[in-house]
């Protein structure tokens, strides 16, 4: 499905229900399948969730969890210590082109069993479920926090618990420490410090429900617009001030873009204020790596050069994320040098009008361009990506007020 999308009055004005945090759900379900006592209240309505919670409830042999990179790797982790299970995993032909070696290797020093099926290093996986026997484990922390999230998530359920020890530089912090703090939570105990981690053995734990956060990447979207927007004024619920959520550090990093963020009654209200432009925006992304095609983006609409550092990642999610985000702000007219973790963007007073975004089956390239529809009629390309995190949004951009027709 292709979109053309218009938001030629400028305005944005509106309230919207943001479905649950894909990455709060996705932990909460491997931690209910582990532990039947939890209750989860506003899972997210994501592929990637519905993904994983079919994936969970399949006996099947053959479990294929499309792009869901939180799926392939929580997974890869639960189904190990599934005693007398034998699974393989598969997922999407960009899934079979996302490293997973870390994980496989560090599962393998707790005494997992598990086989690459094509491709050393890459996902399918065999699996054969297994009781541990060892509680120590060393991992690379560099190329994916989802490993260690991983590790973490079934720590509580081998006997002796687990410890593990981070090497290297440590990516995307903020999702381990939401991994820690969800497990807390649900009454696991275990600590994150420096460069180790301690889960503590659990048999069960107490009842509980927990209450899923709206997604802060997702709202991410429209700090965008309002940013790029001549009058706006966006609420979205349901958000905290204090979340589990890295990817609420969009409020501050917009702020210097206009956009002020007040919080009441369990939503957010976004809006816009004088601002003077900076000329420059430098931002060290590291911790919060989904919001980088947002900020550069509108950026590019702005009219600001940007420099984004921490950018390691981008290369091995659903795409080649910096190369997609060189190929088409490059197409509208700007200019943008990229290196193996930066991207450094010059913006162009007159943008191309019209162009056809491509978007690499990724979401977050049709989330993140989308907003530019407020300065310049847009085409999004296989606009049906979006829901591998947020099936609504199109509706949503029709319920502020954009015209978004398929052609
Ligand atoms: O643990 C999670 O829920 C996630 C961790 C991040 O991945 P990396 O740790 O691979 O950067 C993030 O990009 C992804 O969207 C979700
Ligand atoms: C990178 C993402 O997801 P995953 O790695 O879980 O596929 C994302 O949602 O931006």
């Amino acid at each position: 499905m292709n979109l053309k999308i218009l938001g030629e009055t400028g305005v944005v004005k509106g309230h919207l229900k943001i479905t649950g945090s894909k990455s709060e759900s996705n932990r909460l379900l491997i931690l209910q399948a582990l532990f039947s006592e939890i209750k989860i209240h506003n899972l997210s309505n994501s592929d990637d969730t519905q993904v994983l919670q079919k994936a969970l409830a399949s006996s099947d042999e053959v479990i294929d969890i499309h792009h869901a990179g939180t799926a392939m790797r929580f997974l890869t982790a639960y189904f190990a210590i599934r005693e007398g299970r034998e699974v393989v995993l598969t997922g999407s032909e960009r899934m079979k082109e996302r490293p997973i070696s870390i994980l496989v290797d560090a599962l393998r020093q707790l005494g997992a069993e598990i086989d690459y099926v094509n491709q050393k290093g890459f996902p399918p996986l065999r699996i054969k479920g297994k009781k541990l026997t060892h509680n120590e484990v060393m991992v690379d922390s560099n190329v994916s926090s989802q490993y260690i999230s991983a590790l973490m998530l079934i720590g509580s359920s081998l006997p002796g618990g687990l410890q593990i020890h981070l090497h290297g530089k440590i990516t995307s912090t903020p999702y381990i420490e939401m991994t820690l703090k969800i497990m807390k939570e649900c009454g696991i105990t275990g600590t994150f410090e420096g460069d180790r981690i301690m889960i503590e053995p659990a048999k069960k734990v107490k009842p509980v429900t927990v209450e899923v956060e709206s997604d802060w990447s997702s709202a991410s979207y429209f700090y965008s617009m309002v940013a790029l927007s001549k009058e706006a004024k966006i609420s979205l619920s349901s958000y905290r001030k204090e979340s589990y959520q890295g990817d609420k550090a969009v409020a501050g990093i917009y702020k210097p873009l206009g956009v002020q963020t007040t919080y009441e009654d369990g939503k957010i209200t976004l809006s816009k204020t004088n601002f003077k432009k900076p000329r420059l925006l430098e931002l060290d992304l590291c911790g919060s790596p989904d919001l980088a095609q947002t900020i550069a983006v509108t950026c590019f609409g702005l009219g600001i050069n940007c420099e984004l550092t921490g950018l390691r990642t981008l290369r091995i999610k659903e795409t080649d994320r910096l190369q997609a985000l060189q190929n088409e702000i490059e197409k509208l007219g700007g200019r943008v040098e990229i290196t193996i973790d930066s991207l450094r963007l010059s913006p162009v007073s007159n943008p191309y009008h019209g162009i056809k975004i491509d978007t690499y089956n990724d979401h977050r390239m049709a989330l993140a361009f989308a907003p530019l529809a407020l300065k310049f009629p847009l085409e999004i390309a296989d606009a049906e990506v979006v829901s591998k995190s947020f099936p609504g949004f199109w509706n949503s951009l029709r319920d502020l007020g954009f015209s978004v027709e398929e052609f």
